[in-house]
């Protein structure tokens, strides 16, 4: 039986998996979900004993079900390749007493890859006999943009159009994007915040007479953030793996119950975790760190979502976000698939800013979800100490979740700490954490320098950027997005 997807704000329509793919998002501005969620579940002690690529097949079919098998493994061999710098694809090692998930051995060193270079084999399979190009348009506060524009660099028929707030991102990440080659890419910054980036996308999609325009020409849009139910998938399988890999190597037997401490802005990679719960994954707590822009440690503790807060420019800039838009797919799956009442919180944070979870649903979100947050300077402190103590280097996003994890009690499970991008793409401020003066030098220098100071190489994707030229300069305000991603549609597509 096929799994059917409907909006997050009302189940009247339903559709494949392909086609949730293919549109990215609901026609009424909801998220794909399904109410199948859960129905099919994984074996355990089958995943303890798989390949990655093995899992990922499997997690693939169990929510992606009207993809052929055969799809599905050219897709999986094809994204877990030796684009990945490990066949482990996802590997986990030790950080003192607790666990690292290493998510940043793909092409563009976060963990974005492990769905970005799925999402576009996934969208040219079900893109099969649809006609129509598809430019995909996405925001990013520093890792989804890179990440998107090389999954779908030069893919046939998809052009990828990535927005990022001016400023807003580490010197290393804006070079990843504005050096992006490829005939299919445009990349432009915005002068605002990731957040004004995500919301003016959103009303791109809903923007009909832009549709119509573009339809005329043969184009759709789609998405490349979380909110595409593509992204968000192949996401799940690196929790089941985490907990293969520890079961393998003797920390966990096959039942027992493990926690994940997730860095997350948008909310994707923590729902991801939840998924892999509601698909068997003995799950104990879901630990949502969060930097400065506590919104979601808030939430967790007082069940209101409230958006009206000083914006704060972090050492972690990928979790610089106040809207974290897959909340509105836990909402869902916490009211019991309630689109009335899911609309009414979506509406209330777009009209006044804020919204309130009743008591019970919030005592019910915290049986799964804990919270914290922490500060830069507590972020560099366990830069620090995770270096000087276990030499390990980590990165800021990575940081703000062990800081948290930390400061946790320990209850017993293991503890794993998803470790979501490469330190060397936050050179300067990892450099500095680690006591070292970086007056006067450069992103490269400062990558330099800690290769010297660790004896850890910078990975050849990052240090080779400094002989690339840079692409992509243009800079636009918010109002100038839609005709920005017109004229790239026109270009692209021409
Ligand atoms: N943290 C992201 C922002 C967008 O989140 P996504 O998971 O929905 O793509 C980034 O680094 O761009």
């Amino acid at each position: 039986m096929n799994t059917f997807y409907h909006s997050t704000r009302g189940n009247s329509e339903t559709v494949t998996s392909k086609q949730a793919i293919l549109t990215g998002i609901a026609p009424d501005g909801g998220l794909f979900v399904s109410d199948q969620l859960g129905d099919a579940k994984l074996d355990l002690a089958q995943v303890a004993s798989q390949t990655y690529h093995e899992t990922a097949a499997q997690v693939l079919s169990a929510l992606l079900d009207d993809y052929q098998k055969d799809e599905i493994e050219s897709c999986v061999a094809g994204a877990y390749g030796d684009n990945f710098d490990t066949s482990a694809v996802t590997p986990v090692s030790a950080l003192g007493d607790d666990w690292l998930l290493e998510l940043y051995h793909g092409p563009t060193c976060a963990f974005k890859d492990v769905a970005l270079q799925m999402l576009p084999r996934l969208m040219s399979c079900a893109r099969k006999g649809d006609g129509r190009n598809v430019m995909i348009v996405t925001a990013t506060s520093g890792d989804t943009g890179k990440a998107a524009l090389a999954g779908f660099a030069d893919i046939e028929g998809c052009g990828v159009t990535v927005f990022y707030p001016d400023g807003k991102v580490s010197d290393i990440q804006r070079l990843q994007m504005a050096t992006q080659e490829g005939s299919n890419v445009a990349v432009c910054a915005i002068r605002g915040t990731f957040d004004d980036a995500q919301t003016e996308v959103k009303h791109i999609f809903a923007n009909q007479e832009l549709a119509q325009r573009l339809a005329e020409r043969g184009t759709m849009l789609s998405s490349a953030n979380s909110i595409n139910v593509g992204r968000l998938v192949p996401q799940v399988t690196y929790y089941f793996d985490a907990y293969a890999q520890l079961v393998r190597n003797g920390s966990l037997s096959v039942g027992d119950a493990v926690d994940f401490c997730v860095p997350t802005g948008n909310f994707g990679d923590v729902l991801a975790g939840y998924y892999a719960k509601r698909l068997g994954l003995p799950v104990g707590k879901l630990i949502v760190a969060s930097n400065t822009n506590k919104v979601l440690t808030d939430f967790l503790e007082t069940g209101t979502y409230d958006r009206r807060r000083d914006f704060v420019k972090t050492i972690s800039p990928s979790m610089d976000i106040l809207v974290s838009s897959n909340l509105e797919r836990m909402l869902y799956y916490l009211t019991d698939g309630d689109c009335e009442r899911v609309s009414s919180f979506m509406r209330d944070l777009a009209e006044r800013g804020f919204y309130t979870l009743p008591g019970a649903l919030l005592a019910k979100l915290r049986e799964t979800f804990d919270c914290g947050f922490a500060t830069d300077d507590e972020t560099r402190a366990t830069i620090r100490s995770a270096w000087k103590q276990h030499h390990v280097l980590i990165d800021p996003h990575t940081a703000v979740a062990k800081t948290v994890l930390d400061r946790k009690e320990h209850g017993g499970n293991q503890r794993v700490c998803l470790s979501t991008a490469s330190p060397y793409k936050f050179s300067a401020d990892v450099l500095s954490a680690l006591g070292a003066s970086v007056d006067g030098l450069d992103g490269f220098a400062c990558m330099d320098e800690l290769q010297r100071l660790t004896g850890i190489a910078a990975p050849t994707q990052l240090s080779t950027l400094r002989s690339k030229d840079v692409l992509h300069k243009d800079v636009v305000d918010r109002d100038q997005m839609p005709d920005f991603v017109e004229s790239s549609c026109k270009r692209v597509f021409a």
